[in-house]
């Protein structure tokens, strides 16, 4: 196979030949002449893809392509083709080809397939390209004419070490008769070159404790790069008031009940307006626990990605100049300088590699929204300037910022020093999925913001596309900061023909160093802050959030709150989480609805455990219910239903109106997403089995399992609710529910007065997911994910011998309690080849089991609390245990026995969840819901 050449370093990563770029330092200057020019920047909001455009996958062997493919198609509801397997059903087995035929007829064959898949596959597939397609210059004009023709191409990318040492072991696959790193390195800057968006495939850690776990962070985070690339789904926080888009929820996202950000819309009450983002600037976050990253993001809506403060070590070569003086300089003297030879150096700019599996690491750990900041030092950051007698240095810097479009930040950071026509540029790529925020700093402090030169910073950046404008200026006196706050109202007063826009542009804008602080916390648009667990400060002047928290609160910005909760152990571990975070809430445990009358700080009153929910008939007539609540028939969770951010000037309304919902459904949804394997991802065959559930767990679970996805609901000696009564009243086998018929008789749509302030309807904004999905962009697409109206069949069945329970197939949902459940569970049940997610009520639970997914609680209110939920094993658990055991004594070939495993110990696939899973998760959901704040 001769070695192909790959792409010239040099190559522009904005797509055209590299030449010099101009300075950034003299601010906004005249095109490169390499870029070429683009239209203005539409805003951001419009997918650029068609909604069923077929996904190529592109990147090294082993890296995870076939299995990733698999993942997208069965979550998006597309086929699947994998080219490896279209070439063994041609030629038979690929080693059996090579060993006969050599390479270079491998090669030959491989290109005829592409071409192939490719030209009669434009839409409706997800293709996985054999791992060495790159390397041939017809395959790479064929997928760069797939990719100029609108159709995603995703670079699957693995820790090199992690995929080298899986490709040593694994002999299945030809040998290429070369070094696998050589391999890798000609290849890597074909597949970065090629792709359109990188996905880090990341191994779970810790490892959970089933195999088909390994890859569950991976799929939630590439599912959710793709719905979010095709605009079926949208992370993005609200960061005006106004209407909001719909939420992040569907399959297998892994996000119900709302944003990935911690808005929701019951929260917003208490929160008000305000956004923050906390800085991240770890030198090397794959190293940093999730707990970590949980902490420091606690309260922020969103997590900043600093890149340009990321350091990355390699390992130093044989050959390299080992002891020399630019060797010590390389390891920061620390390393080199004494007679210990040294092994590794630091790389003076992150290789994309390293920053994608940074990236990924972030996704593993927090479901909150990416900002992507590649800062030079010019404008504060540590990213060498780039000069425009270096292109190769700005060729890495614009590739570096083009990485964060393609691994689909919410936010990219573009500094305003760029040219015109570059920020355009970054600003046509980001798609549905990207939203840019244009960032200028004035570090020597020139600046005075009600000049007319601020003011056109601001007007240009808003006239070049950019989605959130980030001004920065260092104060010489305090009245800067009051000048900043009369900057704002300009901005806020600028009509739609001055703005020239059709919307406002959220500003940021903050003074540096102590004396700007008070810039920083009445900023009331994604506030950057920091926490005692970063390495230091990332900007001069940087609060934490509960620092912000506590000055708002002594500003009058933030108001005092009485949160009622059903037990001490909540109010605890509420109270400390409410301390953690700055915020001036107590939380007592009271008797609930009454409070709300006599209580002047009301904020809201949570019913879970082990309190009862109540039955939306019995809550005031003019109360809003929202269709957790609704649909279920039961409401655990109320607040005000003003939304006004909270101001001194405002007083909240303790005699007006309260929105309820049933945070209980969100936790259910959460749970069962959390602990279905990655290949159980819910789709058109799923199938949910519901045992012995009474009235109120079997509707709340019925909703649950719809805002997930299912389609096939099998039950079982549950007490019957309206839905069965329908069913049987019309003797039909089985009953649809259409999402537009609310599953209770109480059924209206909010009042007027609970929008005030221009605020969305509520109900239309949490609406349930799989009725608030959109996929109108093309109704006549023959695969569109996600149907709009997929219904949801409930199978009434008599006991577990029905043949109907066997007709479909197996199940992977099995929610059960013994409170009515008939008989033993038969084995035949468990027959999902594999596995699946059984939440057993009457079970306390193990603490959750799907290696860090959401029903673990292993930190937050559930750990702290210990649930005091039932604390025998249910039957459901029982059975599984016994399966399992009759499964390891046939294997040791001796008889069965009483053997009970660990709840964590999984060998089939099953994930066993009890009460506690989701009473804590409840906790979670309820925290956020309450205070509109993710706990940290
Ligand atoms: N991120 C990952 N974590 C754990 N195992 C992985 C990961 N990516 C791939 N694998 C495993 O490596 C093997 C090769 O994956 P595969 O999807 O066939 O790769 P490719 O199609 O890119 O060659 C499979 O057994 C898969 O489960
Ligand atoms: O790297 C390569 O040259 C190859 C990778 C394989 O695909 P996968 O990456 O899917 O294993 C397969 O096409 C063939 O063995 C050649």
């Amino acid at each position: 196979m001769a070695a192909a050449q790959p792409a010239s370093a040099s190559t522009d990563p904005l797509g055209s030949a590299a030449g010099p770029v101009a300075s950034t330092s003299r601010g906004p200057t005249p095109a490169p002449p390499h870029l070429k020019a683009t239209p203005p920047a539409s805003r951001a909001g419009a997918p650029l893809y068609d909604p069923d455009a077929t996904i190529a996958l592109i990147g090294m062997r082993g890296v995870g392509k076939t299995t990733l493919g698999l993942i997208a198609a069965t979550s998006l509801r597309r086929s699947f083709i994998d080219a490896d397997s279209a070439f063994q059903t041609l030629h038979g087995p690929i080693s059996t080809f090579v060993n006969a035929h050599g390479w270079s007829a491998f090669r030959d064959a491989e290109t005829v397939i592409l071409k192939k898949l490719l030209k009669e596959h434009p839409r409706g597939y997800v293709i996985a390209c054999g791992g060495g397609v790159v390397e041939r210059e017809e395959n790479r004009q064929l997928l760069q004419r797939f990719k100029d023709s609108g159709n995603p191409i995703v670079h699957v990318v693995r820790d090199k070490e992690e995929t080298v040492r899986y490709l040593v072991d694994e002999q299945a696959r030809p040998s290429w008769g070369e070094e696998i790193r050589h391999v890798w390195a000609r290849r890597t800057p074909y597949f970065e070159s090629l792709c359109t968006h990188t996905i880090a495939s990341l191994t779970a850690y810790p490892p959970p404790p089933s195999p088909q776990f390994l890859m569950k962070h991976v799929e939630t985070a590439f599912v959710r790069l793709l719905r979010s690339i095709f605009g079926f789904a949208s992370s993005h926080v609200p960061l005006v008031a106004g209407p909001r888009p719909p939420p992040v929820s569907g399959p297998s996202s892994g996000e119900y009940g709302g944003y990935g950000a911690c808005e929701s819309e019951l929260g917003r009450g208490a929160k008000g307006m305000r956004t923050s983002f906390v800085a991240l600037n770890f030198p090397d976050l794959r190293v940093v626990s999730a707990e970590t990253i949980r902490k420091v993001a606690g309260g922020v809506d969103v997590i900043e990605l600093r890149v340009d403060t990321l350091v990355e070590v390699e390992p130093v070569l044989p050959f390299s100049r080992v002891g020399s003086p630019a060797a010590a300089n390389a390891f920061g003297g620390d390393a080199g300088s004494g007679s210990s030879t040294p092994t590794a150096r630091r790389k003076r700019i992150p290789s994309p590699h390293f920053v994608t599996l940074c990236f990924g690491h972030l996704r593993r750990c927090s479901p909150l929204p990416i900002l992507f900041t590649v800062r030079t030092e010019k404008q504060g950051g540590v990213f060498p300037d780039p000069h425009d007698d270096n292109p190769e240095l700005m060729t890495e810097y614009l590739g570096l910022v083009e990485l964060g479009f393609k691994l689909g930040a919410e936010y990219m950071d573009v500094e305003l020093a760029l040219p015109d026509e570059v920020i355009q540029r970054f600003c046509s790529l980001r798609g549905a999925a990207t939203q840019v925020l244009g960032a200028d700093h004035d570090r020597a402090g020139k600046w005075q913001w009600m000049s007319q030169d601020v003011l056109d910073k601001y007007l240009r950046a808003a006239r070049l596309g950019c989605d959130v404008i980030k001004l920065v200026s260092t104060p010489t006196t305090f009245d800067s900061n009051l000048e900043l706050l009369k900057f704002r109202a300009r901005v806020d007063a600028l009509s739609a023909a001055e703005l020239g826009t059709d919307r406002p542009i959220p500003l940021l804008a903050i003074n540096l160093g102590k004396g700007g602080q008070i810039s920083r916390y009445l900023n009331p648009v994604l506030t950057p802050v920091t926490h005692p667990l970063l390495p230091g400060v990332a900007a001069p002047g940087q609060l934490t959030y509960a620092q912000t928290q506590q000055a708002l609160f002594l500003s009058g910005l933030i108001l005092e709150r009485t949160f009622f909760v059903p037990s001490a152990a909540v109010a605890d571990a509420f109270s400390r989480e409410a301390l953690a975070l700055g915020l001036p809430y107590t939380f007592l445990v009271e008797d609930r609805l009454a409070m709300r009358k006599i209580e002047p700080n009301f904020g809201g009153a949570y019913l879970g455990f082990p309190s009862s929910p109540l039955p939306i008939s019995s809550l005031p007539p003019d109360d809003e219910v929202l269709p957790p609540a609704l649909a279920s028939g039961w409401a655990d969770l109320c607040v005000p239903a003003s939304s006004e951010p909270y101001s001194y000037d405002l007083a909240p309304s303790p005699l007006g109106f309260y929105k309820h919902t049933n945070v209980r459904v969100l936790a259910l949804a959460e749970v069962i997403t959390q602990n279905l394997s990655p290949i159980n991802a819910v789709g058109t065959h799923t199938c949910a089995l519901l045992v012995g559930l009474r009235r109120k767990d079997r509707s709340e679970v019925v909703e649950a399992l719809r805002m997930v996805g299912a389609r096939w609901v099998y039950v079982l000696a549950c007490e019957s609710d309206d839905a069965d009564e329908h069913a049987a009243g019309t003797s039909t086998p089985s009953m649809a529910l259409d999402p537009s018929r609310p599953a209770s008789p109480r059924s209206r749509a909010p009042s007027p007065h609970h929008h005030r302030n221009g605020d969305a309807p509520s109900a239309a904004s949490t609406a349930n997911p799989s009725r608030a999905e959109t996929p109108q962009q093309n109704p006549n697409a023959s695969s569109v994910p996600y149907p709009q109206h997929a219904p949801l069949t409930l199978l009434p069945i008599a006991d577990f011998s029905s043949p109907r329970l066997y007709a479909k197939r197996p199940p992977t949902i099995i929610v059960s309690s013994d409170d009515l459940c008939p008989s033993r569970f038969p084995e035949q049940l468990f027959a999902s080849p594999t596995g699946g997610c059984a939440l057993d009520l009457s079970f306390a639970g193990g603490g959750g089991a799907a290696g860090g997914g959401a029903a673990t609680p292993v930190y937050g209110p559930g750990a702290a609390m210990g649930a005091q939920a039932p604390s025998k094993r249910g039957m459901l658990s029982h059975a599984i245990d016994d399966k399992r055991a009759r499964a390891l004594a046939a294997a040791a070939g001796v008889g069965t026995g009483a053997v009970h495993l660990a709840p964590r110990v999984v060998i089939d696939g099953w994930q066993v969840l009890g009460a506690r899973d989701v009473q804590s998760e409840c906790e979670r959901q309820a925290f956020r819901a309450l205070t509109g704040r993710r706990m940290g």
